[in-house]
């Protein structure tokens, strides 16, 4: 991956100009006054994947140059990655280096933490991995006393689990959050439990239903879900359903139904252009619902115009993006119907030019 330069005497300066850049970027729509959400300076990030470089019996991490796979260089330190993974991932190398069957064709390490302390470690092999690779690999999860799994084509070990639970402080309320390794999770803690204040902050005199599409593992259902008489949320990957399924369990949230669908699909459903089995089978009449909002946190690419129809057909939006670009395209559509009434700059990813933004719109 290539790394941003963390400089915290830099950090204020350098979100001032994103937000200036947000403010002219947005300039075409009537804004309300932009609402300003920071990220720790350092030790930030909850989850990183590092390529290891091997040069004769030395093993590393190495950080490309920005846009330029060819050029990189050793990294010695990492100051934006948790305190969990500080703590762990250079003395690992120390471990991995005079260990030929651990280290012999690894290219990659990805680690996992949580505001909670814990860490799970991902082991890429460019090689198969066997009984004698297992055996060895129990040894460096006993000296570390974390999760370990390993992984190459078609194989993953799991030494001796492959997710992390997670515990925010949302508002004054702790919500536990299952993480699964290598599904979808927000990258920055302390800025995810401020994304999950503001979005409950937003729809707090809402009432009625709440339809959300791209849950992932319930993230914001869970801080949401007291807001709403019911709620539905979709989401297409499978691990993330099943991992949103168990935390409505360990959150005792009785009013949410979780729908493995695509938010094509899901809109087809909701338009009743399609017939699904899938609702049926959960018991869900789409009619029954009074849905006063929907909630929308796509991928890079934003919303495709069905769903931006489909998203447009409600009272209230929340609209959680970390594309502006795309976000922008979509507002485009969505105030011809609707006025924005709250804009936030979360700051996920500190000394980069990304960002996150927030968005809620009202029925005009
Ligand atoms: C930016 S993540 C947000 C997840 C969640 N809201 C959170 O805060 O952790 C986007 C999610 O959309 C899902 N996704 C991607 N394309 C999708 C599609 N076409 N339909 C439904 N979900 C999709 C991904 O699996 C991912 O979980």
């Amino acid at each position: 991956m290539a790394l941003p330069v963390v400089d915290p005497s830099q950090y204020d300066v350098q979100l001032s100009e994103k937000k200036a850049t947000i403010e002219q970027q947005f300039a075409e729509f009537t804004l309300p006054p932009m609402e300003l959400f920071e990220s720790e300076k350092t030790a930030y990030r909850l989850r990183a994947e590092f390529r290891v470089w091997h040069e004769g019996d030395d093993l590393y991490y190495v950080m490309f140059k920005p846009g330029d796979k060819h050029q990189h260089s050793r990294l010695e330190t990492c100051p934006m990655v948790s305190e969990p993974i500080q703590q762990v991932m250079f003395k690992l190398l120390d471990y991995l280096r005079p260990n030929e069957l651990l280290r012999r064709r690894l290219f990659q390490v990805d680690f996992l933490s949580t505001l909670s302390g814990e860490l799970i470690i991902s082991l890429l092999y460019h090689k198969p991995l066997d009984e004698a690779w297992t055996e060895e690999a129990k040894k460096l999860k006993e000296h570390f006393g974390i999760h370990f799994i390993g992984r190459s084509r078609k194989t993953k070990i799991v030494l001796d689990q492959d997710f992390a639970i997670e515990k925010m402080q949302v508002a004054g309320r702790e919500l536990v959050y299952k993480q699964v390794e290598n599904s979808f999770t927000q990258p920055n803690g302390g800025v995810c439990v401020q994304m999950l204040e503001w979005a409950q902050n937003v729809t707090q005199d809402a009432g009625g239903d709440l339809v959300e599409l791209y849950c992932g593992n319930g993230n914001f259902t869970m801080a949401l879900a007291q807001n709403f008489d019911r709620v539905i949320a979709t989401e297409i990957a499978k691990v993330s359903v099943n991992a949103a399924q168990y935390n409505i369990e360990a959150n005792q949230v009785n009013n949410v139904k979780i729908l493995r669908m695509s938010s094509e699909e899901f809109s087809q459903a909701l338009q009743g252009v399609r017939e699904f089995r899938r609702l049926k089978q959960s018991e869900v009449d789409l009619s029954s619902y009074n849905f006063s909002t929907v909630l929308v946190d796509p991928p890079r690419s934003g919303l495709d115009d069905e769903t931006v129809k489909q998203v447009a057909e409600y009272d209230n939006i929340v609209y959680v993006s970390c594309n502006p670009e795309t976000l922008q395209e979509n507002l485009k559509s969505l105030t011809q119907t609707h006025t924005l009434q709250r804009f936030a700059i979360f700051d996920q990813f500190p000394y980069t030019h990304h960002l996150e933004c927030g968005v809620y719109l009202t029925r005009k």
